[in-house]
């Protein structure tokens, strides 16, 4: 009988979890995964009275109410691709596959087309949350046509995060709005890990405090203004002791090489396409790959010297660090937001800056209080170009800057890197800064290519014929 309201293709942590939360909220769900033994193996350890196990595609497909909903919860990639490929003769017109994975979004804008062109609909669906969220309840970005989000808005809804009444799902956009959105999301976090990395070198290397010192920081800066997901789960981290009653904690013992699946790398990329500065996210994606190169470091750490710098820190050396924190915070969503805006113009998406920010406020990773000024900010000025213009960022800036300041140049004395902290500085600077040397490079750009250039005292494109004075 077709009496199952969704399937759900992929029963790894993702789709697994995704299942079981949707069977939570009433509705039947039918699994399967092109490895028979992983739905098995999720029936026999997580058996729940709305989900059925499948382990014949067909049969899945059979047992579906119409239209159809079809989740995938599979690697991005070309594995999405064969598995559309897969369905597409087996499913009716007006039947829908919902894309839930971390798809590249250019990706999902081309099977958008390919299969509307088919009568099949497809919403590309970021989510966030990792294994606990999809559990209890995510933070989703659908795109995809917005007449029939209605046949997958009650479910996404339904199991989405709550902030009170409210659901952290919000349609998003036509096409690969979700899946950009959630790219985008995706990059600002690896700007925030960054962020909170650099804050751990400096609180160890210049405060030199230990794990429980820092496991403290952490969670006492996790009741103010910084409270959010990542903040919280490093203070956990710090408490963690190592395993088998290995002395020390865990963290010391982590190989110090950190893994990227992508979506920080995509953002950093398309930010150039977009013409957009996003220096902070780029920044911890280089960061991240230059973490890998350990040979190169440690003949690096053996024949560079490093600097001699022993001055002591102050009794307010914590504070300024929170404090700058905060402040580089604020430009790394700043340059994420910056990017969402010229992608909304540049895809015709009319993407909602203020609601974006307000399906952030749980469930996901970059979870925090701060979103609810990103939402306010926009409610006050919905043509808010940059963040950094809201009177509330505005004021932390010029509040901040100069322990900012202070603490990057302790860093750079000490010689520890902090490449996302000294980025926000630069980004905060080139903005206010009434000269950053574009006329110079105009200069030699005419000089050496004819390129031309503009007059600060006259309207026109002007090229001078530039003398070899010193030849
Ligand atoms: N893990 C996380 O915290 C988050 C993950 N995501 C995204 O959600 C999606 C699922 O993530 P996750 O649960 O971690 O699983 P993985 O990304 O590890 O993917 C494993 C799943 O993909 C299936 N798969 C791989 N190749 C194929 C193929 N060619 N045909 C059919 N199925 C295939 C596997 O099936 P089989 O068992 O047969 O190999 C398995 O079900 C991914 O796009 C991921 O990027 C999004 C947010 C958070
Ligand atoms: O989407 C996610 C969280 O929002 C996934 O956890 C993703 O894997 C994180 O990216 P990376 O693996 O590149 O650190």
């Amino acid at each position: 009988m077709a009496d199952m309201d969704i399937g759900i293709i992929g029963m790894a942590v993702m789709g697994s979890n995704l299942a079981l939360n949707m069977a939570d909220h009433g509705f039947k769900v039918a699994a399967y995964n092109r490895t028979a033994s992983l739905t098995k193996e999720v029936m026999e350890k997580t058996p729940h009275k709305n989900l059925q196990g499948f382990y014949d595609l067909a049969e899945f497909l059979h047992s579906l109410k119409s239209p159809r909903r079809v989740m995938l919860m599979i690697k991005a990639g070309k594995p999405v691709d064969s598995v559309i490929d897969e369905l597409i003769p087996q499913l009716d017109k007006g039947d829908i596959i919902i894309d839930g994975g971390n798809s590249f979004f250019e990706d999902t804008i081309r099977r958008y087309k390919y299969l509307q062109e088919k009568g099949i609909n497809y919403f590309g669906v970021g989510i966030s949350g990792g294994e606990k969220g999809a559990r209890f309840g995510p933070s989703i970005m659908p795109g995809g046509n917005k007449d029939e989000y209605k046949h997958v808005q009650p479910i996404l809804e339904a199991i989405s995060a709550h902030v009170g009444e409210e659901p952290c799902c919000t349609y998003i956009g036509d096409n690969g709005a979700g899946h950009y959105v959630k790219m985008v999301h995706n990059g600002i976090e690896y700007a925030d890990m960054q962020l909170i990395a650099e804050t751990y070198l400096l609180l160890r290397h210049v405060g030199g405090f230990d794990n429980k010192k820092l496991s403290q920081i952490f969670h006492d800066w996790n009741k103010g203004e910084l409270h959010s997901y990542l903040i919280g789960i490093t203070a956990d981290i710090f408490a963690e002791n190592d395993e088998n009653g290995q002395p020390g904690q865990l963290v010391d013992k982590i190989l110090d090489s950190a893994g990227q699946k992508g979506t920080g790398r995509w953002t950093s990329i398309q930010s150039l396409k977009q013409g957009v500065d996003i220096s902070m996210i780029t920044a911890a994606c280089n960061t991240r790959v230059l973490s890998n190169l350990l040979e190169e470091r440690k003949k690096a750490a053996s024949e560079i010297t490093a600097p001699v710098y022993d001055d002591k820190v102050g009794e307010d050396f914590i504070e300024e660090v929170r404090k700058s924190l905060y402040a580089a915070k604020i430009i790394a969503y700043a340059q994420g937001f910056s990017l969402y805006n010229s992608a909304s113009e540049k895809y015709g998406w009319h993407l909602d800056f203020g609601k974006i920010a307000s399906i952030f406020r749980a469930g996901c990773i970059i979870q925090a209080e701060f979103l609810n000024k990103i939402t306010e900010a926009y409610k006050k000025n919905k043509n808010l170009t940059n963040l950094m213009f809201d009177e509330f960022f505005l004021n932390n800036i010029n509040e901040n800057q100069s322990s900012l300041r202070n603490i990057i140049c302790l860093a750079i004395r000490k010689g520890i890197p902090i490449p996302a902290f000294s980025s926000a500085l630069q980004y905060i600077d080139a903005h206010r800064s009434p000269q950053i040397g574009a006329n110079l490079i105009q200069a030699q750009r005419d000089y050496f290519g004819a390129h031309t250039y503009a007059r600060i005292d006259k309207d026109g494109v002007f090229h001078h014929k530039w003398q070899e004075h010193y030849n």
